[in-house]
């Protein structure tokens, strides 16, 4: 492992000087801090997290190494990796290589020796902010420059970059979700992949759906002309605001088939339901954020990844519900119809990192598949 510098830039101007690991070179993005205490791999290869550097708050990072099986898509999507105190010696024996060897062949920047504290205590009073992570550059001056000209992350469709060119099906699962999944019947299933986490996709197989994966940029036409039981909505980067040309589709579905929606896909829905979604300060990512479910009263200790929200007072209460709330902001985490089996949340119930609470969403979208 090298013990080059890199350094650290934010938009407000402070810099911080650390050691580099992973891939050299010069990467921009949104910085937004992860709470998570553990799930480095799933957490840098899910899609969501295109356009961003991520910074871990807790300390050690890299210490179990990283394997084939636990990663959310078929590459790391974050822009770059900050963390205090990055480990190079593996302790675990499900680890196939270092941390800072798998950066390095994905080409995923990465700084450590950062005071990830520090840092996130700024995060959360300014709120998220560009940054700018180095190993070639030094100059704080000319690293501002460079950034001072990237956008911000509102107004911006990333899923554009990420949705697949082609529909594909998906049938995988894996051992120990199919111990936690039994199969409630055989459903045929249409994905909109505005970036989807595999565990969404091995969870829902596990449950008996064949699915049918479609690009973001699917008329619902097409979409229907696989006669699906339900439509899945995914998770997805950037602003969903942005994703203009994803609203009219699930429009159109609306009241022809149960829909289920995840992270972007639940801001979707809540646009196409004629709400609005707006940017938090600094986002809710990680595995430990408690949302009330409304409907019971019980609390679900949840597994996060935004930095938009739907507006709670632009939704239309006569036709709509909202089901779960964030308990630490007081933000919307699920809507439904009041007539039409059709629900989404805002957080990430597949988990992958995070708690399993909120699993029974996933019945319930097979319960809806069932009783439509
Ligand atoms: N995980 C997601 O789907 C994220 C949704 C959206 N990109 C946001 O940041 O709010």
């Amino acid at each position: 492992m090298s013990f080059k510098k890199a350094m650290l830039l934010l938009e407000d101007k402070s810099f911080f000087l650390g050691r580099s690991f992973g891939a050299e070179g010069e990467v921009m993005g949104e910085v937004v801090f992860n709470t998570c205490m553990s799930g480095y791999q799933e957490i840098l290869t899910d899609p969501s997290y295109f356009g961003q550097i991520i910074t871990m708050t807790y300390p050690l990072i890299g210490n179990y190494g990283v394997n084939d099986e636990d990663v959310e898509s078929t590459k790391p999507f974050a822009k770059g990796f900050i963390v205090r105190d990055y480990k190079d010696r593996t302790s675990n024996w499900r680890s196939q290589e270092t941390l800072d060897s798998y950066l390095k062949k994905n080409k995923i920047v990465g700084i450590d020796n950062i005071d990830t504290r520090f840092l996130t205590r700024k995060l959360r009073t300014r709120g998220a902010l560009n940054g700018i992570i180095s190993t070639i550059d030094f100059n704080p001056e000319s690293l501002y420059e460079k950034l001072k000209v990237f956008p911000t992350m509102e107004g911006l469709d990333l899923v554009k970059d990420v949705t697949p060119k082609e529909r594909y099906d998906w049938n995988q699962t894996d051992k120990w979700i199919s111990e936690r999944f039994k199969s409630e019947g055989d459903f045929k299933v249409a994905v909109i992949d505005y970036g989807v986490k595999w565990n969404i996709l091995k969870i829902l197989t596990a449950l008996g759906c064949k699915l049918t994966v479609f690009s973001a940029f699917s008329n619902a036409d097409e979409i229907l002309s696989i006669k699906p039981d339900g439509v899945f909505l995914s998770n997805g980067p950037g602003d969903p605001a942005a994703v203009s040309y994803a609203i009219n589709p699930i429009k159109e579905l609306f009241g022809k088939v149960p829909i289920f929606g995840i992270c972007l896909g639940h801001q979707l829905m809540g646009l196409a339901s004629g709400a609005k979604t707006f940017k938090l300060k600094f986002g809710h990512h990680g595995g430990n954020h408690p949302v009330k479910r409304l409907e019971t009263g019980e609390v679900e200790i949840t597994s996060q990844n935004h930095g938009f929200a739907v507006d709670y007072d632009s939704i239309d209460k006569s036709n709509w519900e909202v089901t779960h709330i964030n308990l630490n902001d007081k933000t919307v985490e699920g809507i439904r119809h009041k007539k039409l089996p059709i629900f989404s949340v805002q957080y990430h119930p597949e988990a992958s990192p995070g708690p399993h609470d909120s699993g029974y969403l996933f019945k319930q979208f097979c319960e809806l598949m069932k009783s439509n």
